[in-house]
């Protein structure tokens, strides 16, 4: 059996929304919180509570900083935005989600927006900078488990690089601003923390929904999707839906915790549900605004046959030289590629060329579409999920009168069929002066009853 979760993203998604949706799945909230508390960071409190909104019960976390004051901002272009998601405020809302008292500006700072708060003023939130070798660090010197850790370095990594991309720097020299403050920190590594104790297998997402507009943040007025999410969306596999809504339902955090962690984007798998979990955003956008994960089991087996996801690559080249098409397909089969293959095709212009297709998992697409444009002259490359489906296999050794060979058993309709390893026939081969058939006949006789 394999565990499933699968978030859908009706409404988009951010750092608050993603561990309050995977608590509401069923996990004990104190249990997540000591665990969160093992990151040895203080001056916080974790508000963890179930409440309805549009009738729908579910969970909102609010990460409170010591001492902390309303965040105080009015909205220019669309409503609360900045908080959409993963920043602590304490604007109350009735039973559908609506502020009640829209703001509260008792500070008297006036600002425009939460990010100008972060970045010119100390009322409650932290305003340190931390690099990400600051944020590693702290992850890294945490007593959190070993999956918890990798998953949310690697959340803020993705993050790192797109802000880089973005701002013409290096992941290095980026400091975050939002994303470095405690309460995002503790977004990142809780949903991390969660994932681990949800024991999944196979996490997928459905398409992204996101709203339009522009928001204001500390790099000014950005129109939404904002760029970092932009930026991440190339080589996710995640599809993006635009709703008619003016407000970001899709930040930084909340991608960067998608892209990191989902192997595929589509419909939801056919799996048993065991639990939904709704976790609540902080924008009022009139609608129901929750991020809503489905934990469930699937056989991994279906006929004996196992399916998974795949990416296909593929791209047209018609000036790029045999020699380094050829070094190319060896480079991207190094890197990870499942397959990598070409297909003699006619291109416009009456031009013979070359179709270079490329198999791999979700997780090295960008890693080889950035190796693909590199080391070709192509300038485009159609990138596509699909479902694959392959027989159960298990390798085991036999000693012939040859010596020893590999050999791959798969079972197709209760038959058995053996497949010996191509590299330890042709060695043999080659030693003994046969030719690749006899070899093969030779182990292959070994399972005849
Ligand atoms: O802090 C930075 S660098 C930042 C960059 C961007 C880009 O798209 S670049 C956007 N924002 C906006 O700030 C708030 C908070 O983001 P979190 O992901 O930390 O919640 C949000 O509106 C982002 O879109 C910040
Ligand atoms: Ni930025």
């Amino acid at each position: 059996m394999e565990r499933i979760l699968y978030f859908d993203c009706f409404a988009g998604i951010s750092g608050d929304m993603s561990i309050a949706a995977l608590i509401d799945l069923g996990l004990n909230p104190e249990a997540v919180i000591k665990e969160i508390a093992k990151l040895g960071v203080k001056g916080y409190q974790i508000e963890i509570k179930k409440v309805n909104r549009f009738s729908i019960s579910g969970t909102d976390v609010t990460v409170r900083l010591n001492g902390e004051a309303e965040c105080v901002h009015d909205h220019g272009d669309i409503p609360c935005n900045g908080h959409n998601h993963d920043h602590s405020h304490n604007h109350s809302r009735d039973e559908n989600g609506k502020h009640q008292n829209s703001h509260d500006h008792s500070h008297g700072h006036g600002h425009s927006d939460h990010a100008d708060c972060d970045l010119e003023h100390s009322h409650g939130h932290d305003n340190r900078e931390r690099s990400l070798g600051d944020i590693s660090h702290i992850i890294q010197s945490s007593e959190i488990s070993q999956r918890a850790k990798e998953i949310a370095i690697a959340v803020f990594t993705e993050i790192a690089k797109a802000e880089a991309a973005v701002h013409g720097k290096t992941v290095e020299e980026v400091h975050f601003h939002e994303v470095g403050a405690i309460d995002s920190i503790v977004d990142i590594v809780g949903a991390a923390i969660c994932i681990d104790m949800l024991q999944v297998d196979k996490i997928y997402c459905s398409p992204v929904h996101e709203g339009q507009g522009f928001i204001h943040c500390r790099h000014g007025r950005l129109p939404v999707p904002v760029p970092a999410v932009i930026k991440m969306l190339g080589g996710s596999g995640i599809s993006i839906v635009t709703e008619d809504i003016q407000a970001e339902l899709v930040t930084p955090t909340g991608f960067g915790i998608l892209k990191t962690i989902t192997e595929g984007c589509g419909k939801m798998p056919e799996m048993l549900v065991e639990s939904v979990g709704y976790g609540f955003g902080k924008t009022d956008t009139g609608r129901l605004n929750a991020l809503r994960a489905i934990l469930g089991t699937r056989s991994i087996e279906k006929d004996g046959k196992l399916r998974d996801q795949v990416i296909l690559m593929e791209t047209n080249i018609d000036n790029t030289s045999g020699e380094a098409l050829g070094y190319t397909a060896e480079r991207l089969l190094n890197a990870g590629a499942l397959d990598a293959y070409f297909t003699p095709i006619q291109m416009k212009k009456n031009r013979p060329a070359t179709m270079l297709s490329v198999i791999c998992k979700k997780e090295d697409s960008e890693k080889l579409s950035e190796l693909i444009f590199k080391e070709t002259a192509t300038i485009g490359i159609r990138i596509r999920e699909t479902e694959r489906i392959t027989l159960d296999r298990k390798i085991s050794t036999v000693q012939t009168e040859l010596g020893e060979v590999r050999v791959k058993l798969v079972s197709v309709s209760g038959l058995e069929r053996v497949q010996p390893e191509y590299e330890d026939c042709a060695k043999i081969a080659a030693e003994k002066n046969l030719s690749l058939n006899e070899v093969y006949e030779i182990v292959k006789m070994k399972f005849m009853k």
